[in-house]
């Protein structure tokens, strides 16, 4: 299927989730997450800061256990067509932005261009890591900005059929993370 019907495919089949079934899918997946990667004390973790109106996947939780075991955190602001990675600690300020998102009130680039995992947020991930977002390419620009980080997708849905019209641009992931498998790509 075309990245167009799968990203209208799983945007209906995220909304018919309740919140309770968000909350705990999301649990699940963040349980699988660290009994699958050994995660140690000063890593650094990317990920998004979740918009509950989306139903997208949680993160809350995550970034605060995060937070309590030493592990930097960083979060993606949009810059144009760009993101920037900002580091964010308990204290951080957020901002919610024209699109919806929370996002750090300060613009501080951490400039970083490695980090052990990049939690990618998206609509839909096939068996062979290719992924769909919400169409606008941010993450498919940042991979190409960083090295050798763990590219890491969380959906509550496994990979299905097959994206058919994957371009140069779109860079697969390492792994993708759901509440009831962790599935790995290419020769990870
Ligand atoms: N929580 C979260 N943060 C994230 C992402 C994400 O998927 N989730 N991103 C992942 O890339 C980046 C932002 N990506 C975006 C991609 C498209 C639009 C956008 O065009 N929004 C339109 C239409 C929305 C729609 O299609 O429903 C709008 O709001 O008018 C906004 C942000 C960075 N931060
Ligand atoms: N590295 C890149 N440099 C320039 N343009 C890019 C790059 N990656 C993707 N694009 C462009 O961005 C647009 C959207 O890409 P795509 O459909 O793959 O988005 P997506 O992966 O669904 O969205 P997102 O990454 O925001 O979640 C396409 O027009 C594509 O050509």
């Amino acid at each position: 299927m075309t990245k167009t019907a799968l990203r209208k495919i799983y945007r209906e089949k995220r909304k018919a989730l309740s919140l309770n079934e968000i909350s705990q899918f999301s649990e699940r997946i963040f349980e699988n997450f660290i009994n699958c990667f050994d995660l140690k004390d000063s890593q650094k973790i990317h990920i998004f800061l979740s918009v509950s109106k989306l139903r997208e996947v949680k993160t809350k939780s995550f970034i605060d256990y995060c937070f309590q075991r030493n592990i930097r955190v960083f979060v993606p602001k949009m810059m144009g067509d760009s993101l920037i990675s900002v580091e964010i600690f308990p204290e951080t300020e957020l901002e919610i932005n024209s699109f919806g998102i929370s996002e750090p009130r300060t613009n501080a680039d951490s400039g970083e261009k490695f980090f052990d995992y990049i939690i990618t947020p998206l609509l839909y991930c096939d068996e062979f890591g290719n992924r769909v977002g919400y169409g606008k390419g941010f993450y498919d620009r940042l991979f190409t900005q960083v090295e050798n980080s763990l590219k890491v997708g969380v959906n509550f849905f496994p990979p299905d059929e097959i994206i058919e019209n994957a371009d140069k641009h779109d860079v697969p992931l390492d792994y993708l993370v759901t509440p009831d498998e962790v599935f790995s790509f290419g020769t990870l």
